[in-house]
C-alpha cells in the first residue's frame, strides 16, 4: 500500500541535529514510564526520556546517559532497543538543522524511578494506549496533576520519588496524547502495538493483559501516511519523517505559542528491516530516506 504525503527532502544539503528518545516499558506490569518536562524545549510536554548527543559520544551512549539523569534508571548499553528514528525539519526555518532522534526503548533496568529538576515521571496503561488518539479519546483512570504535583520538585531542584498509582496497573490512565509532541500522537501508538504485538506472540506482555492488536479506525490509517500493518509485520524499525510548516499548539499548557516545531505538514511513516545509517560530519548518522 502506498504512502500518502510526498516528502520531498534532501537529507544531504541541511544539518542533522542527533537527540536520543528512550521509553521504558514495564511489559509484564502493562506500563509506560513518560517524563513531563519541566524545563527547556518541550517544557508542559510528556514526552520520553533524551537529550542531545554530544560531541564525541555514540547515540546509545548518549540515550543510556541521558535517561540515567532525567530518570535515575540505569541500563547498560545492550539493554537498549532501536526502534527508529524521527526525522523532524522545519520548512519555515530553513536554517535549523533536521532534528535526528533517535527512539529507544528499554525493558529492564536498575533502579527506581525519581523525578529531576528536568523531568517528573509518570506510569500509563500501555494496553489502553495502543490506538491513535483522537480529540474524544477516553480518557480512563486519572492523568496525574502533574504540573501542580511536580511543582515542589522542581522548585526544590530536587528528587522526588514517582508514588505507584493506587489502584494498580489496571487503574493507569491512557498517555496524554494531545499533552505531547504532535508527531508523537502518530508513532507512538505504531511503536506500542508493534511491541506488544511481538511480545505477545512470545507470550510476554502482562500476562495477556494486552488485546487483540486494534486496527485505527480507516480516516486515521489513510491520514496518518503509514503502511497497512500486515505488510509491516515482522520489520524491525520505524522511521518517521516530519516537515513542520510551522503553527501554535492550542493544546499546550501555556496556552500555546508560535513556534516553528509545530503544524504538522507533509509526512511519512515507514516501517523498515534496517536504519540507513552512515557517515555524517564524521559521525554514524542516518544517512538518506530510503
Ligand atoms: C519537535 O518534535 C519533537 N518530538 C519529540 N517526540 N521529541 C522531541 C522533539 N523535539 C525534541 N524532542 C526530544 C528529543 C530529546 O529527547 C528532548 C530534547 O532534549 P533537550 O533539548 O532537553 O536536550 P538536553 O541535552 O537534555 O538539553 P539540556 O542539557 O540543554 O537541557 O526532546
Amino acid at each position: 500500500m502506498a504512502t500518502t504525503d510526498a516528502i520531498s527532502l534532501s537529507p544531504k544539503i541541511k544539518r542533522h541535529k542527533q537527540y536520543t528518545l528512550v521509553i521504558p516499558l514495564d511489559l509484564h506490569g502493562d506500563r509506560v514510564l513518560l517524563g513531563y518536562k519541566l524545563r527547556g524545549f518541550g517544557q508542559g510536554k510528556y514526552n520520553g526520556y533524551g537529550g542531545k548527543v554530544e560531541p564525541n559520544e555514540t547515540v546509545i551512549a548518549a540515550a543510556v546517559r541521558e535517561l540515567h539523569e532525567e530518570s535515575g534508571l540505569l541500563v547498560e548499553e545492550p539493554a537498549m532497543i532501536q526502534r527508529g528514528v524521527l526525522l523532524l525539519e522545519t520548512v519555515a526555518d530553513d536554517t535549523s538543522p533536521i532534528l535526528e532522534i533517535h527512539v529507544f526503548t528499554v525493558e529492564t533496568w536498575e533502579g527506581t524511578e525519581t523525578a529531576t529538576d528536568e523531568m517528573t515521571p509518570h506510569w500509563f496503561s500501555l494496553s489502553k494506549s495502543l490506538t491513535a488518539p483522537t480529540k474524544s479519546t477516553p480518557v480512563s483512570g486519572s492523568i496525574p496533576p502533574s504540573f501542580l504535583s511536580t511543582s515542589s520538585a522542581a522548585e526544590a531542584g530536587g528528587v522526588e520519588e514517582s508514588q505507584p498509582h493506587p489502584g494498580g496497573p489496571h487503574d493507569l490512565p491512557v498517555i496524554p496524547y494531545f499533552q505531547m509532541w504532535e508527531e508523537s500522537r502518530v508513532w507512538l501508538p505504531h511503536l506500542l502495538r508493534h511491541v506488544s504485538s511481538s511480545e505477545e506472540g512470545r507470550g510476554g506482555v502482562g500476562g495477556n493483559l494486552i488485546s487483540p492488536e486494534p486496527s485505527p479506525p480507516a480516516a486515521t490509517a489513510a491520514s496518518d501516511g503509514d503502511r497497512n500493518e500486515t505488510e509491516n509485520k515482522g520489520k524491525k524499525y520505524f522511521i518517521h519523517h516530519v516537515q513542520f510548516i510551522g503553527g501554535t499548539d492550542m493544546d499546550a499548557v501555556d496556552g500555546g505559542e508560535y513556534s516553528v516545531w509545530h503544524g504538522m505538514g507533509p509526512r511519512r511513516l515507514d516501517w523498515v528491516d534496517e536504519l540507513p545509517i552512515g557517515e555524517w560530519e564524521g559521525r554514524k548518522s542516518f544517512k538518506t530516506y530510503p
